[in-house]
């Protein structure tokens, strides 16, 4: 059903609803927010001193100008921004913890944050997949995301991807993720930027009706025009991240007024001659969008500035809450996640299978470029692996059958993974799911593509340098491969989800480069300086090769063949002292590997875990 310009009432909210809630208010007190700068070890006010109270069943605007503070106040109570802020943030005059915060309170940031390789449509339905309960059956989740599709004017894109989609429909569909829960608390960064006039209004309109039904409701916003500006019932305006007003919009003009900064603030001839001509196409938006800005820029010196910051900062609390126990009156049957962590697992795993095979390139890249690599090893190694001649030639197909896993592995994982990161972090900041259930699918999903890509390298490699075709070393030789390319891979993860594309490109090559040196093969155990062999002793390069040395050459296998009158390592336990690894232990290459693994798998999951409380 569309919405109907100037008629909010007609948005079909009761299937948005669910229950009815009772009326309550999300508070703050003495907010303030601080950055250190690292480089002259400064310290900058953000927000200073903020309280406030925005009441369910009220559309609050947050309004000031640019770097006034908006975002970052909403960041603060929204739980997403938590270092260096210090004030109280309650429902109800009770406090609310950090945990509980993050159960009422939902935020869609300014930046949206979306898979690309679903449909607007499919994005909506795992949204709803994730954010509804199991009770609701399938045909209500259908309706609301149809509703929302309409509400949100994104039905005439539903099947694009979202990759596709303009700037402002991807804004939209932003909201409409967080909107689906219809969660208690909704702070919204600029809701309408990028939208047509029309839309903007559909959007808030919308938005003021889940505020009526009993949500509190605050929202960013710029420039709103005389319409939207009917629809939001309070405003909060900031300066320069102080507040200079916090009331019905209808009072603001008076309240300034009273400290003499009445409209136009500024004397400027020539801004005289613009406020006239607003005044006269617009007389309600130039009162108070300019009201509102004009007296947040004005000087902080400016006497009357002051004194209205002093009387806002005096006249923090009028408000006299109710005192009810928040676990009554909120918590009783709230659950952080709609799903159980196994259905969560489950919902997962089903949308990385479709954007895995819609957006299959890069899979079909690792397959490929592992293929070519196998080959021209395969070229070059031709049938050395029971040749006591080339013994040196086929021990440098293993350490490149190595690199090549490393660097597949490891260059995909840190393409795709910052993004992906970027929208995991945002999804579970918003309870969508778990990072314990998020975690389990990264690693069912990750490992079959890594035993296929690395299956296709080993075994086009194995076959063609002819190594010797027993399935003990075929097996061991594999396993020894597969837990370098999952070391491999979470390295990658680690890198992903720690910084950016470009920097973890530059890292993995900076790691990999002095890792070939302390792999065993270019300057062995034997010859090591003292200072390379603590790193020879921790090295992951080494503990695999010296694995896939022993899967080829270990095991009491037999003597080489010698197509010459003499090759001096036609007895492999001459070659296994030349190279540094007389006696081979396959299982404590094995327990060193495993111990990598159990590490970077650790420090993946503290890494992301980290993400998602830091700023
Ligand atoms: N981590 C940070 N380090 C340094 N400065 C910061 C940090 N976070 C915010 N700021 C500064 O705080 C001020 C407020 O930023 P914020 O993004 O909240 O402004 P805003 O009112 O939302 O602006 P806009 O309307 O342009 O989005 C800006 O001057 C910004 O540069």
């Amino acid at each position: 059903m569309m919405l109907a310009i100037g008629d909010p009432g007609s948005i079909p909210m009761e299937s948005l609803e669910s229950t009815s809630v009772r009326e309550f208010e999300l508070s703050f007190r003495n907010v303030s927010y601080g950055v250190k700068h690292k480089r002259d070890r400064t310290h900058s006010v953000i927000l200073k001193n903020l309280s406030g109270s925005f009441r369910s069943g009220r559309l609050v605007g947050i309004m000031g100008p640019s770097g006034a503070g908006k975002s970052t106040l909403l960041n603060v109570l929204s739980g997403f921004k938590k270092n260096n802020v210090t004030g109280q943030l309650m429902v109800d005059g009770q406090r609310l913890s950090e945990r509980r915060s993050r159960k009422v309170i939902s935020y869609t940031q300014q930046e949206v944050c979306l898979w690309s390789a679903l449909t607007v449509e499919e994005s909506l339905r795992y949204a709803a997949e994730f954010k509804l309960p199991r009770t609701i059956d399938p045909q209500q989740k259908d309706v609301r995301v149809r509703e929302l599709l309409h509400v949100l004017g994104l039905a005439s894109c539903a099947d694009t991807l979202t990759s596709s989609v303009s700037g402002g429909q991807a804004k939209r569909l932003s909201i409409g993720l967080e909107l689906l829960s219809d969660p208690k608390v909704m702070l919204l960064d600029e809701p309408t930027s990028g939208l047509d006039t029309v839309a903007a209004y559909q959007v808030l309109a919308h938005v003021k009706q889940l505020a009526a039904r009993g949500r509190v409701i605050a929202c960013v916003i710029h420039q709103p025009n005389s319409q939207q500006l009917l629809l939001i019932d309070d405003l909060y305006v900031l300066a320069k991240g102080r507040r200079i007003y916090s009331g019905p919009t209808g009072e603001m003009v008076t309240q300034f007024a009273r400290f003499g900064l009445e409209c136009p603030v500024s004397h400027n001839p020539a801004d005289y001659g613009m406020h006239q001509t607003l005044y006269a196409i617009e007389p309600s938006r130039y009162i108070f969008y300019f009201t509102a800005l004009e007296v947040a820029s004005l000087d902080q010196e400016d006497e009357r500035l002051k004194r209205l910051m002093l009387e806002e900062e005096k006249d923090i609390f009028d408000y006299n809450p109710p005192k009810l126990m928040v676990e009554k009156s909120f918590d009783g049957s709230y659950q952080r996640y709609a799903l159980s962590t196994l259905q969560q697992l489950g919902v997962l795993l089903q949308r990385t299978a479709r954007c895995t095979l819609r957006d299959s390139y890069q899979f079909k890249a690792r397959i490929l470029i592992n293929i070519a690599i196998a080959l021209i090893t395969s070229v070059a190694f031709y049938n050395t692996g029971n040749n006591a001649d080339r013994i040196l030639a086929n021990t440098a197909v293993l350490i490149i059958n190595l690199y090549a896993i490393f660097f597949t592995s490891i260059v995909s994982a840190v393409l795709v993974y910052p993004r992906e990161s970027a929208c995991f972090v945002l999804e579970s900041k918003n309870n969508w799911y778990s990072l314990r259930a998020y975690y389990l699918a990264k690693i069912v999903v990750e490992l079959p593509t890594l035993i296929l890509s690395s299956s296709v390298f080993f075994l086009i490699v194995y076959y063609f340098t002819a190594q010797p075709f027993e399935w003990l070393r075929i097996g061991t030789f594999a396993l020894v491969c597969l837990m370098f390319g999952w070391i491999s891979q979470m390295l990658g993860l680690l890198l992903g989800s720690v910084m950016s594309v470009q920097n973890s490109v530059f890292v993995s090559i900076l790691i990999m480069v002095p890792a070939s040196l302390f792999s065993g093969f270019f300057v062995p155990l034997r010859d090591a300086s003292v200072l390379l062999k603590p790193l020879l002793y921790v090295s992951f390069v080494r503990y695999a090769f010296e694995g896939a040395v022993h899967a080829i050459y270990g095991f009491d296998r037999a003597d080489l063949e010698c197509p010459e009158v003499f090759c001096y390592f036609r007895q492999l336990k001459r070659f296994l002292e030349f190279v540094s690894m007389p006696d081979l232990a396959y299982r404590y290459d094995l327990l060193a590997l495993l111990g990598w693994i159990v590490l970077l798998m650790g420090a993946v999951y503290f890494s992301l875990r980290r993400r998602i409380k830091q700023d």
